[in-house]
This record gives structure tokens, C-alpha cells and sequence, in this order.
């Protein structure tokens, strides 16, 4: 997603609500709903409740500057086991509101530019219905981390609007919406591994041989995505590689990386994500250390307590780490918690199952 945000309204520190009018000219008033068609939920339908998973790339390959503003990518996405969680309910009134909480609620916008109110608003668009739905995000992927929490909430909203009104929409038509969304939501749906090519939003499924153990550890502050890939433009150019796709070659996954995931085989994996004239998998990685210099010191830090590779997650700022074992990365993230280098540190496995229904009701 793009900028850090900071809250243009006051809300309490933990929680944060607001109503957003549908957007006319997306569908979201004048029902074409025809009499026994799929449509809004009646007030009273049972709520439904979506968990969705972070990323982590375990390679982003970046190609030049594309003409409409994007990069072409060899994007290895992996699902992880930190998760949001989207409710949607049916409301009375026309429109869709959003609440946001958890220790980033904050950050998060409550209007129209909520990936979760834009999502369910291209849906009821996509099937002519008025939208009338209260979200509520209970978010633990942290807010412009290079974790994709704004993506999760947009498939998360999708899916579980899709259930809620009984649309019923076909996987490739959901997928089409998501891609509209943006880069990294086709990716939310999905879950598991996958190969992202074009922007990222063409998607082939990786095999999976194994369990990886990853801490992860967030940054005060967030990256804004679209200043990191401009500064990654301009960390080429400055170098006298050029931007732009024709001076860029075509990034192309690592067939050691591949071949690591496939078989489960840690040590490989490790090998993979670090190796490179750059020492990491991540094309972004130098651009992000550049707009947050910091970052270098949580990533020796990681490094100094034993993981096995060390290197920024997608956009940034959060580091990523992959360990050995799931008491490897319990004791890595206790020593980069006491090592003042990051806000926190969480561990998680991967991969992890995509945008899932886990209820109905309350
Ligand atoms: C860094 C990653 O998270 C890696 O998975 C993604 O590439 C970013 O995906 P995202 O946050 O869904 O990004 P989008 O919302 O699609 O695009 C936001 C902005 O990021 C830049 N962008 C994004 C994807 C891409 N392949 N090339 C780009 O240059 C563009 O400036 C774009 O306007
Ligand atoms: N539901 C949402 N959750 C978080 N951020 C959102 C949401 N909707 C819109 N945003 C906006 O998107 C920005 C980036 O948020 P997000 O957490 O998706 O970043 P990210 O994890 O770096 O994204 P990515 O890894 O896909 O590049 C936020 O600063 C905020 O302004």
C-alpha cells in the first residue's frame, strides 16, 4: 500500500469507527437487485468473520519502470501466520462502516480509502447492489509494514461481504476485483505460496515442502511502497543502470529458492534469500535501507543472534528473519526485543492458509 497515515479525526486509542457513504458512481446506490437474486443480507443475518494472513517475499525481483507508473516482478510471496481479521455484518442503513482495532488502529483510515470499504464497495458494484454492511477489523499485521495487512483487509472484506450477501462470486471474477485493488490482494485471497508475476497479481501456486520459522520485527513508523520503489528507481539511475524497462532486465525467480521451498529445506532457503551480487533476495531491500538507515542495525542485530538469513520484508520496515527451529526463533526474537533495534518481535511459521471464513454469527 502507500503513505503512513495519520488519523485526520480524533478516536479513542484502541478502536476507531466511521461511516462511509457508498460511492454512487461504483454501483452503490440503485439496487439492480432482481426480486430472489443474491443481495444484501437482512438485518439479522448472521455476521461472517474472515482471518487473513500477512506476506513475507521471500524474493522480490524488480524489473525496470514500467509507462503506467508499475514494476514488473518475479514476486515469491509467502503466506505467514500473523493475521487480520475481517467481520462484516448486515446494517440497516445504506452504506458501509468501518471499525479498526488493535495496537495500529490508529493508523488506519475509517473513510472511502479503507482498502476493506473500497473492496466491498467494488463487490456490491460488481453486482449492482446498494451495500449495507458495518466492517469491523481487528488488525495485527502491522500498518504499512511490508506485510500486506491493507491488502489482507481488502480479500478479507471481499470474502466475507461474498458470504454475507450470497453472491456468490466466482473465484477468477473475485480474483479480477482484487487485482483491481491493488498489487499484493490477489496474493491475500490466495494464501499458501505462489509466484506474483506482472505487478505481482498474476499468480501461479508454489509447492511447499516444509514449515519455516520466521520472527518478524516491525519499526516505528511505516514505508510508504511507492517511495520505496521510486527510490529504487533512483538508486539505479544513480548507479548508471538506468530505471526503466529498457534498461532493466527481466526479473526472473531463483531456481535455488524454488527448489528450497519445495523441499522444506531451511538451510537452503537461507542460502537463497541471501545470495546475490546484493546479498539478499530483496531488490528493494537497498532502497529501503536507504530511506530508513536504521534498519541496518536491526538486520545485524538478527544476524548477531543466530538467524539463519536476515532481510527486509517486501517495502519495509519490518525485518525478517528465518530460523532453524520453532525454539530457534522464540529465543532470536527474545534477543532482538532486548536489542533496542525494532518496536517488537513476533514469530510465525509459514505458509499459511489464505482469506478463510472461521465463522458466523455474534
Ligand atoms: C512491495 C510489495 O508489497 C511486494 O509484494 C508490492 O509490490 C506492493 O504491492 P501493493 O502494496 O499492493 O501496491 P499497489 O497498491 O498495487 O501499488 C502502489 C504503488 O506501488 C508501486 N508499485 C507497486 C507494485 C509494482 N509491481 N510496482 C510498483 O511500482 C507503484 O508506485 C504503485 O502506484
Ligand atoms: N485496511 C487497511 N489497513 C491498513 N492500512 C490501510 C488500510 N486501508 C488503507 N490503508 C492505507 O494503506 C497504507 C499502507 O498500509 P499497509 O499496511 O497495507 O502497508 P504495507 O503492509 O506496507 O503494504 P504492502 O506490503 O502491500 O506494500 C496505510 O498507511 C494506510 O494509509
Amino acid at each position: 500500500m502507500s503513505e503512513t497515515s495519520t488519523p485526520s479525526t480524533p478516536r479513542t486509542p484502541d478502536t476507531a469507527s466511521t461511516p462511509s457513504t457508498p460511492d454512487t458512481a461504483s454501483g452503490g446506490s440503485g439496487s439492480r437487485t432482481a426480486p430472489g437474486a443474491p443481495g444484501p443480507a437482512a438485518p439479522g443475518a448472521p455476521a461472517v468473520t474472515v482471518r487473513v494472513p500477512a506476506k513475507v517475499n521471500a524474493q522480490l525481483a524488480v524489473g525496470g519502470l514500467r509507462p503506467d507508473g508499475f514494476h514488473d516482478l518475479a514476486n515469491v510471496f509467502l503466506a505467514v501466520g500473523l493475521y487480520d481479521e475481517v467481520t462484516a455484518e448486515a446494517a440497516e442503513a445504506p452504506g458501509i462502516s468501518v471499525t479498526v482495532t488493535g495496537p495500529d488502529a490508529d493508523q488506519v483510515p475509517l473513510d472511502g480509502t479503507n482498502l476493506a470499504v473500497r473492496a466491498a464497495e467494488l463487490l456490491a458494484a460488481h453486482h449492482g447492489i446498494e451495500p449495507r454492511v458495518r466492517l469491523r477489523i481487528a488488525k495485527d499485521i502491522p500498518v504499512a509494514g511490508g506485510m500486506a495487512g491493507g491488502s489482507a483487509d481488502a480479500a478479507g472484506a471481499l470474502l466475507a461481504c461474498d458470504t454475507l450477501w450470497g453472491t456468490a462470486t466466482p473465484r477468477a471474477e473475485l480474483l479480477a476485483i482484487c487485482a483491481e485493488l491493488g498489487s499484493d490482494v490477489p496474493f491475500s485471497l490466495v494464501g499458501g505460496a505462489a509466484l506474483g508475476r506482472g505487478r505481482g497479481e498474476l499468480l501461479t501456486p508454489l509447492a511447499v515442502g516444509g514449515v519455516f520459522h520466521w520472527v518478524f520485527a516491525p519499526a516505528d513508523g511505516g514505508l510508504s511502497t511507492p517511495a520505496v520503489y521510486r527510490e529504487c528507481d533512483r538508486l539505479r539511475t544513480a548507479s548508471g543502470t538506468g530505471a526503466t524497462s529498457a534498461d532493466v532486465p527481466d526479473p526472473e525467480p531463483s531456481g535455488p529458492l524454488l527448489a528450497a521451498l519445495a523441499a522444506g529445506d531451511t538451510p537452503a532457503l537461507a542460502a537463497a534469500l541471501t545470495s546475490g551480487p546484493a546479498g539478499t533476495s530483496n531488490d528493494l531491500q537497498a532502497a529501503a535501507l536507504s530511506l530508513r538507515p536504521s534498519l541496518a542495525r536491526t538486520l545485524a542485530a538478527g544476524a548477531a543472534a543466530g538467524a539463519l538469513a536476515a532481510l527486509v520484508s517486501g517495502s519495509g520496515p519490518t525485518t525478517a528473519f528465518l530460523a532453524a527451529s520453532a525454539d530457534g526463533a522464540e529465543r532470536l526474537a527474545a534477543a532482538l526485543r532486548s536489542s533496542g533495534t525494532c518496536r517488537t518481535a513476533r514469530v510465525a511459521t509459514s505458509p499459511a492458509a489464505g482469506a478463510a471464513v472461521t465463522g458466523a454469527g455474534g
